[in-house]
């Protein structure tokens, strides 16, 4: 991919303290300020998506035609895309959507699910890229993908990858777009092309929910939305935030199924105490 210019340095928090502190401001200022969040997202998500927002105190719209997004997308104050159930009928008011966000300066967030799939989901996803997401969340083949614009080391929307390994995929990724890149997994990493941080929170278990990464895609355009300039912080933040809620979640849990359910509780009931003890973010460079 061609290299840009669009990509600056945000100065972020240091320390795990400072971390903790920038968590708990975002996740005030969303429940504050109620962002209105359109989401273009799979089929599978809409309800975990909707939900996880809602939970944070944002406003989910799942309004998708092609046909009310002139209309609808200036409004929002951020947009999610999301390709996981992508067809030719979605993806003109896909790019629509992403392309109104750029004129109007919305941020929007973008999720690959399954980019390396098949030709077409990657070359979408790859038009996409040109339209400059502010922030690109993805498993560690979806980044993998991008990154090479190849098929293939992947496994539909599950990641054949720790995130770890995708790291400097994702760091030319950032490089390339101008994007905040994070890849999520064992440690969720994120990245501008220069620093990284790495945000240690979360269970295993929710890769055994589905569209638990879709949701967390959607979180970070509701902390984005309050905090536009420092979008790298924002997505830092809102990974931990929902990593400590499926933390908290699972220590009621049975399965997956009530770790679904506890872990939007666990979202809703967060406080800065909780964020405080918990968030593990750190510096990796
Ligand atoms: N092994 C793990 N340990 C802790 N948290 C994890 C683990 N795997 C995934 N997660 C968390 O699950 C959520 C979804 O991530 P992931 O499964 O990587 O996304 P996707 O569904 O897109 O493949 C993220 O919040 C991530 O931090
Ligand atoms: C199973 C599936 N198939 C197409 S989209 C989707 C949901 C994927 O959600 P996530 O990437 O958050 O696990
Ligand atoms: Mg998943």
């Amino acid at each position: 991919m061609e290299s840009s210019s669009h990509s600056s340095k945000e100065e972020i928090a240091k320390t795990e303290e400072e971390w903790s502190k920038k968590a708990w401001e975002i996740l005030s200022k969303v429940r504050e300020n109620s962002p209105l969040i359109q989401c273009i997202t799979n089929l599978v998500s809409m309800d975990l998506v909707a939900n996880t927002l809602l939970a944070v105190g944002a406003s989910p719209a799942m309004i998708i035609s092609s046909q009310e997004i002139p209309d609808f997308t200036p409004q929002v104050n951020a947009l999610y895309v999301n390709v996981g159930t992508l067809s030719s009928s979605l993806l003109p008011a896909i790019n629509s959507a992403a392309q109104i966000a750029g004129k109007f300066r919305i941020p929007w967030v973008f999720d690959p699910v399954a980019a390396g799939s098949s030709g077409f989901r990657l070359r979408a996803c790859l038009d996409l890229l040109l339209l400059k997401p502010t922030v690109v969340r993805g498993n560690g083949s979806e980044i993998i993908a991008l990154s090479r614009a190849s098929c293939g080391t992947t496994k539909g929307a599950d990641s054949l990858h720790e995130s770890k390994d995708a790291l400097e995929a994702a760091k030319s990724l950032a490089q390339a777009t101008g994007a905040v890149v994070a890849v999520t997994g064992a440690v969720d990493i994120v990245t501008d092309g220069k620093q990284v941080i790495g945000a240690h929170n979360g269970v295993q278990m929710m890769q055994k929910i589905t569209a638990t990464g879709c949701s967390v895609t959607a979180l970070i355009a509701a902390f984005v939305a309050v905090d536009p300039s420092h979008p790298f912080e924002a997505t830092a933040a809102a990974l931990s935030v929902f990593g400590i809620a499926g933390e908290l979640g699972m220590q009621a849990a049975k399965g997956p199924g009530s770790l679904r359910v506890n872990l939007i509780d666990s979202l809703y009931g967060l406080d800065q105490a909780s964020i405080h003890h918990h968030a593990k973010i750190s510096l990796l460079s």
